[in-house]
């Protein structure tokens, strides 16, 4: 899969707009995680009771889960103002502390991909956080001063997909860290439903389950193939989306049952038909689909896993029992999973591994 895939978990520049308009704007439009929304209804109606800011809040999760759409809310919910940055866009610390002294009273900052900020930036976000002070230097060497400048009581919240590249300082000043979870084919049927009303879709039950099955948890995906899908509904059929037109419209865009699609197959199918399941290397294995193996490692690779297809291990890349059955075929006897005493290609130590 790569960035332009229809189930690519990014959002391109051009989707901006066509997220915007399916965007839930407060917590009880907001479908499924049922524990963080608890957890946040808690802490947002405990804030507002005492009439202070709450507690600055980390989400965690894949992309495409519903961050940015949380850090919405949250501020909606708290009827204040919602100033957005992310941590690449925070080049200088100069920049960070021009946005924190700008801020009003009670004021959301949602910094997107906060593990990527720079360190000066992050150390300068601490005493921001902790004491709402920011001591901006000025000039330079032995002359050098620290200004000390209020900052406003705000909330931060924090979302990244990376949480474990979050130093512990930085994850420690976070009162509320909530983890997001891929959701259940039964939750992005709920979702898909609700963003066809808003669209003026005409969806059946069975189309949408269709939808949701290949949108590999993730609501971006399922929102972005539900538009895809219309498209095909208006152009080729009569704009009702059943389950025959979604299945064709999907087809089109190469997405397939489980939602794997074009560059996935081909590595499931690389690793089946030229290496007998594997164990094969990552390069080895990159080469053979002709893409960088930082593709098929960062891209591919986690869906595959997580969906039971393949399998890392410490001797390379391993297709597993679902993988060949996905693929319309048998796994030979001492396939990966099929036999763990056995023999067979996936049982030959070292075997095309090269990584
Ligand atoms: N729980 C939900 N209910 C309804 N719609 C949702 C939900 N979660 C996400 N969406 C929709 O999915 C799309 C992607 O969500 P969002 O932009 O919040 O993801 P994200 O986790 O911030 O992704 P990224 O990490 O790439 O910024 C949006 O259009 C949003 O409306």
């Amino acid at each position: 899969m790569t960035d332009d895939s229809p189930v690519s978990a990014y959002v391109s520049a051009e989707e901006v707009q066509a997220e915007a308009t399916v965007r839930p704007r407060r917590l009880a439009e907001f479908i499924a995680q049922d524990r963080v929304r608890e957890q946040l209804q808690l802490l947002i109606a405990g804030a507002t009771r005492r009439g202070d800011p709450p507690d600055h809040i980390l989400l965690a999760g894949p992309p495409g889960l519903g961050k940015t759409t949380l850090a919405n809310i949250v501020a909606a919910e708290l009827g204040s103002a919602l100033r957005v940055t992310s941590g690449p866009a925070i080049e200088r610390s100069g920049d960070l502390a021009a946005m924190l002294t700008s801020l009003g009273p009670g004021d959301v900052l949602f910094i997107d991909e906060i593990h990527r900020i720079a360190r000066p930036a992050e150390e300068l976000l601490y005493s921001a956080m902790e004491d709402f002070r920011v001591d901006v230097v000025v000039g330079k060497g032995p002359g050098a001063t620290a200004i000390p400048l209020d900052v406003e009581p705000f909330t931060l919240v924090g979302a990244t997909t990376r949480s474990g590249l979050l130093t512990s300082p930085m994850r420690d000043r976070f009162g509320f860290v909530a983890h997001l979870d891929f959701y259940t084919a039964d939750q992005l049927d709920a979702l898909l439903v609700r963003s066809a009303r808003i669209l003026g879709v005409e969806l059946t039950a069975d189309g949408a389950a269709e939808i949701a099955g290949r949108s590999r948890g993730t609501p971006r995906i399922a929102n972005r193939l539900l538009r895809r899908v219309r498209d095909f509904a208006e152009v080729r059929a009569d704009g009702v989306v059943t389950l025959d037109v979604a299945r064709a419209a999907l087809t089109v865009y190469d997405v397939d049952r489980r939602g794997l699609d074009r560059l996935d197959r081909a590595v499931l199918t690389a690793l089946v038909s030229s290496f007998g399941g594997g164990p094969v290397g990552l390069s080895t294995l990159a080469v053979a689909v002709g893409e960088q193996p930082d593709t098929v490692e960062e891209v591919c690779e986690p869906f595959l896993v997580r969906a039971g297809l393949l399998a890392r291990t410490p001797r390379g890349r391993v297709a597993t029992p679902a993988a060949w059955e996905h693929l319309g075929r048998t796994p030979p006897p001492g396939t990966f999973g099929a036999n763990p005493a056995g023999e067979g290609p996936g049982s030959q130590p070292g075997l095309f591994a090269d990584t």
